[in-house]
């Protein structure tokens, strides 16, 4: 894994994905944080178990690695249903999503990730089969074809979403309940890691998990993946005392560790710098445009906005003006430089 791929909350290697479920929470209870949304979440789930029904349509909208995946399947649990997972990639057809509908049981929890790449037919079919949970398959073709309704197993869709703006109004209106997740405060993350490390068997100090937590752009995914990372250089490095088998993690191995793989003491990573540096020195702090910035630095458009920004934006470090990205004073005072026309001195000029 490079540098980059550290802090980018989207990458899912194979061994990440194994790690992932062992560490999912698996009720309520468990899930630190978005106390607001479980609160919500909770008496949803109560009021349909005491009608004996299935819950409601849930929309879960957030940035990557704040736990959609896992609320998705601790709402099946609590509710005590199957699960099926699915995602918007996967249905591009009408008949993708039919074939995964007409095969649900009575009560079963569909998951859909990232809803918003779904193909637009299967949007349309969703809408009547959220409804009334009926579906019309069209049979033949041009004039002849008729369609034919077909009655659906009542189910509950969870739908999950990075880009909540990109749904359809009419396809936002079926949910009963749409949960918009935060970025996690500090404190919480510090919960997050303690009991990864605690599921890890990695013995670590109260300070160093704050480090990390500081470090991890307020997100558990990015969260855990640095713990491991220091899990790794407490194991090769670390020196054990009192006759245990592994070193205990202090605030000097995660430094050592995160300064390996460049993530500073904000979380900025490899990339996040690049583009900070090349707007400071080669732009003179903007504006400037999303492309120019994207080619200035060599890396895609879309990256930038979806994972380098926002970050940058939530830490203050720029801020998006109608005529391009800018950076703060903020900004250029953690790169140690002076912004131009501010704070000159006689000598200066
Ligand atoms: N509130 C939480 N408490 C403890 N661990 C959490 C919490 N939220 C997420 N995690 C951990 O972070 C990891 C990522 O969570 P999850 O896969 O649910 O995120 P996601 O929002 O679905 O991401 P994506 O949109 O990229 O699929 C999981 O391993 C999970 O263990």
């Amino acid at each position: 894994m490079t540098d980059l791929d550290l802090t980018n909350p989207e990458l899912e290697s194979e061994s990440e994905l194994a790690f992932e479920g062992a560490l999912r929470p698996r009720s309520l209870g468990e899930f630190v944080g978005q106390t607001k949304v479980r609160g919500q979440l909770q008496l949803l789930l109560t009021a349909a178990t005491m009608q004996q029904r299935t819950p409601d349509h849930i929309l879960l909208a957030g940035p990557p690695g704040l736990g959609k995946t896992t609320l998705a399947m601790i709402v099946a649990h609590e509710a005590g249903r199957p699960l099926r997972m699915s995602s918007g990639p996967a249905i591009q057809h009408a008949g993708d999503l039919a074939a995964v509908l007409s095969s649900l049981v009575p009560g079963e929890v569909l998951f859909i990730d990232e809803i918003h790449r779904m193909a637009r037919s299967a949007e349309e079919m969703l809408y009547l089969a959220m409804e009334d949970f009926r579906i019309d398959i069209m049979v033949g073709k041009g004039a002849g074809a008729t369609s034919v309704p077909l009655d659906l197993a009542p189910f509950t869709l969870v739908g999950a979403t990075t880009r909540s703006g990109l749904l359809p109004n009419p396809l936002r209106d079926r949910f009963g309940f749409t949960a918009h997740l935060e970025f996690y405060a500090d404190s919480e993350l510090e919960q997050v890691l303690e009991r990864a490390a605690r599921l890890l068997d990695l013995r670590i100090d109260r300070d160093a998990i704050a480090e990390i937590a500081g470090r991890c752009r307020g997100t558990p995914r990015i969260a855990n993946r640095l713990l491991r990372r220091v899990r790794d250089y407490t194991l090769v490095h670390g020196r054990p005392t009192d006759g245990s088998e592994m070193a205990r993690a202090d605030v000097a191995s995660v430094r050592a560790a995160l300064d390996l793989y460049e993530v500073d003491s904000l979380g900025l990573d490899r990339l996040d710098r690049q583009v900070m540096t090349t707007m400071l020195e080669r732009f003179g702090g903007g504006p400037v445009g999303l492309n120019t910035l994207a080619v200035s630095v060599g890396e895609e458009a879309e990256t930038i906005e979806a994972v380098v920004e926002p970050f940058l934006v939530r830490i203050g470090l720029i801020t998006r003006t109608p005529r391009g990205r800018m950076a703060t004073p903020e900004g250029w005072r953690h790169f140690g430089l002076r912004q131009p026309g501010v704070g000159l001195t006689l000598d200066d000029l």
